[in-house]
């Protein structure tokens, strides 16, 4: 998998040479690109921005080095197997489900925008070009998407084949299928006592049926508590 990273901070991504995906990248998992964007500007400011047609506060990155930048790193012909994601608090929800489809294809570029956002053709003409993704990771808003960027490469990239030790660990995690979508249940290790805290009994049984009831009757209490919008009627239902 190859990975590109399109910033005016591209520091930022310098943190993905740092363990399990430091090691990816050294076992060949996943080829990482960080792009300056102004090394597609020709003025002597290295201009990205500019003032919102129509007025407003702030302003807005100008779509002539993206595109540029586009031709060199993507190229110039339309192919839909490169996936450009925009992380932008105006995307679709990134889930979990979303971060499995993506760990699956070849090739993904980043677009970090900064200011106030990047001039929506920018957005159009990618998505004449290569399969687009604009994905928000939660109500909030942050000053650029290099670090909605970063957490959706972990999301992602844990997810290929390959990366994880113990894949079996990814099937008991919260959202994930073997978890039918509910929250992943309490976890505990030694000491069996700290603190005047105890690791619950069951745990301890040896008694694996005792063990997993106690486990999904913890998902479904944790997950009905947090996150009601998860367990809908059928799913409460069978639970
Ligand atoms: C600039 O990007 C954001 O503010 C952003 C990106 C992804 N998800 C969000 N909730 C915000």
């Amino acid at each position: 998998m190859r990975l590109d990273y399109l910033s005016i901070f591209p520091g930022y991504f310098d943190v993905l040479g740092i363990s399990l995906l430091g090691k990816a990248a050294v076992n060949g998992l996943v080829d990482v690109y960080a792009h300056d964007l102004r090394d597609w500007t020709h003025d002597r400011h290295r201009t990205v921005d500019d003032t919102p047609c129509g007025g407003g506060a702030g302003m807005v990155m100008k779509p002539d080095p993206w595109g540029e930048a586009f031709d060199e790193i993507i190229g110039t012909e339309p192919d839909p197997s490169v996936h450009v994601v925009f992380p932008s608090p105006s995307g679709e929800p990134f889930t979990q489900s979303v971060a499995h489809d993506l760990s699956s294809v070849e090739r993904i570029v980043f677009c970090c925008g900064r200011y106030e956002g990047i001039d929506h053709r920018v957005i159009d003409y990618a998505r004449s070009m290569w399969t687009v993704h604009e994905v928000s990771l939660g109500d909030y808003v942050l000053n650029g998407g290099e670090v909605a960027a970063l957490a959706i490469t972990e999301a992602v990239v844990r997810l290929v084949p390959g990366f994880m030790g113990n894949p079996q660990s990814l099937a008991e995690e919260s959202f994930s299928a073997g978890q039918d979508g509910l929250l992943e249940y309490p976890l505990f290790t030694r000491p069996v006592s700290w603190r005047g805290l105890d690791v619950p009994e069951v745990l301890m049984s040896g008694h694996h049926g005792r063990i997993a009831k106690w486990r999904r009757d913890e998902s479904i209490r944790l997950t009905r508590e947090r996150r009601p919008d998860l367990t809908d009627s059928d799913v409460s239902a069978r639970h």
